[in-house]
């Protein structure tokens, strides 16, 4: 919902606003860059400006809705209007309001709110609300009963003025907060074909870290939807930061894993998870990535009890990074359906096949080494150095 003429995205940020302003002026241009290249693959037509510590993006009336669908999906923005730019004098704004409330304005209480940035306009923002719910009431209220109500509106009007403009709009519709990608070093992702990785991968991008995605291909165990699965989610991760590489790391695991069922029945999980942390630890190396993120959160499995987080971490120095630890299953689900991997396949792939009858709640770390394959973690470096690399980043597209 914006006012008629609407054709420009107002961007705001949060987290920023704590950085010295050095860092902050960094990260302001980092976020205007992702926001040109989201703007560039969605095929909006726009210029993004970085005014005052907001960027704006300046597109026409027709694109607008895609220009504001874009900023949203900016890691680093906490909301955006789509805003009317108009000069900030008393005229202009009521007129604006006026066209608005015609368009927008079918019953029930409305309030304006206003906020004002530049003290050299003759008016404070109580005058702006003031004047302005009067524009609104008298274009309305040959056809409506209109109502004021400050505290529990129906609909509401901003108007912001800075620098001689005034910007009027009619939400902040919220984006996914964090900070710009490409703020922090990269995390090695490890994505299955389930729900939660993805998820946890698009927490530390929202973060502001780039991610390095890889997937342990478990042959019999996994099979071709699991793997497509895991592909499709990275794409879609993708396509929030059509700026940078998503090199997809697919790892031939079926041979460990085929070793580790042999080998053990309690405690195979663990096994497997300690290899492929080990994967992941090696593809970090190759690709200067300096974390591992998954999706595992306590108790979900067996292998994810809290002692179990401890026998199966062991095998990494790299810190492993695990957004979703205290999160419920419900919830995971709702974020994936906003984060766009949520997939209804319900399809027992993956770890689900591989896991024993018998789990092991409480893995004993020696007695798992004891019995691991002594090469275990020369398979995970050789395993990983042969991975094959998919080039999923919107980049490869020609953007
Ligand atoms: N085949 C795999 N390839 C890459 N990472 C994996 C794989 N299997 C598991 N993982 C990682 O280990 C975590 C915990 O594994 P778990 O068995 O709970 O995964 P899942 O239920 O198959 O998938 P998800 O956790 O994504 O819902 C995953 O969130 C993911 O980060």
């Amino acid at each position: 919902m914006q006012p008629p003429g609407a054709d420009t995205v107002l961007v705001r940020h949060g987290d920023l606003n704590t950085k010295s302003r050095q860092v902050q002026g960094a990260m302001e241009r980092r976020l205007v860059a992702n926001l040109q290249a989201l703007l560039a693959d969605r095929g909006v037509d726009a210029e993004v400006e970085r005014r005052w510590s907001r960027p704006l993006i300046h597109t026409s009336e027709r694109q607008i809705e895609d220009a504001l669908d874009a900023a949203t999906s900016a890691p680093g923005v906490v909301s955006a209007s789509a805003v009317r730019a108009v000069p900030a004098e008393r005229q202009a704004i009521e007129t604006t309001l006026a066209e608005a409330a015609r368009e927008h304005y079918h019953e029930g209480a409305f309030a304006v709110r206003g906020r004002r940035a530049d003290k050299s306009v003759p008016f404070d923002s109580e005058d702006a609300q003031r004047f302005g719910g009067t524009a609104i009431w008298e274009a309305v209220e040959d056809e409506f009963e209109p109502e004021v109500d400050l505290d529990d509106p129906d609909l509401e009007f901003f108007v912001e003025i800075r620098d001689g403009e005034a910007f009027v709009f009619l939400e902040k519709v919220p984006g996914p907060g964090g900070l710009p990608l490409g703020t922090q070093d990269p995390v090695v992702a490890l994505i299955s074909g389930g729900i939660d990785s993805p998820v946890a991968a698009f927490e530390v991008m929202r973060r502001g870290s780039p991610i390095v995605p890889v997937y342990l291909d478990l042959g019999d165990y996994g099979g071709v939807d699991h793997r497509e699965r895991a592909v499709d989610s990275v794409r879609t991760l993708a396509s929030y930061a059509p700026n940078h590489p998503f090199d997809l790391r697919i790892v031939d695991a079926d041979e460990t894993v085929d070793l580790l069922a042999d080998r053990f029945e309690a405690g195979r999980m663990l096994a497997f998870r300690r290899y492929m942390y080990r994967v992941a630890e090696r593809v970090a190396e190759e690709t200067g990535a300096v974390g591992i993120v998954t999706g595992e959160a306590i108790g979900q499995k067996s292998s994810q009890t809290t002692s179990n987080l401890g026998v199966t971490s062991s095998a990494t120095t790299l810190p492993i990074h695990r957004p979703l630890l205290t999160v419920d299953k419900q919830e995971l689900i709702e974020r994936a359906k906003d984060v766009g991997t949520y997939s209804t396949a319900t399809i027992p792939a993956g770890c689900n096949r591989f896991a024993p009858d018998q789990a092991e709640t409480h893995g004993d770390l020696a007695s798992i080494e004891a019995r691991e394959p002594d090469d275990l973690f020369e398979r995970a470096e050789r395993d990983a150095d042969a991975a094959e690399v998919v080039g999923l980043g919107r980049g490869a597209n020609g953007i």
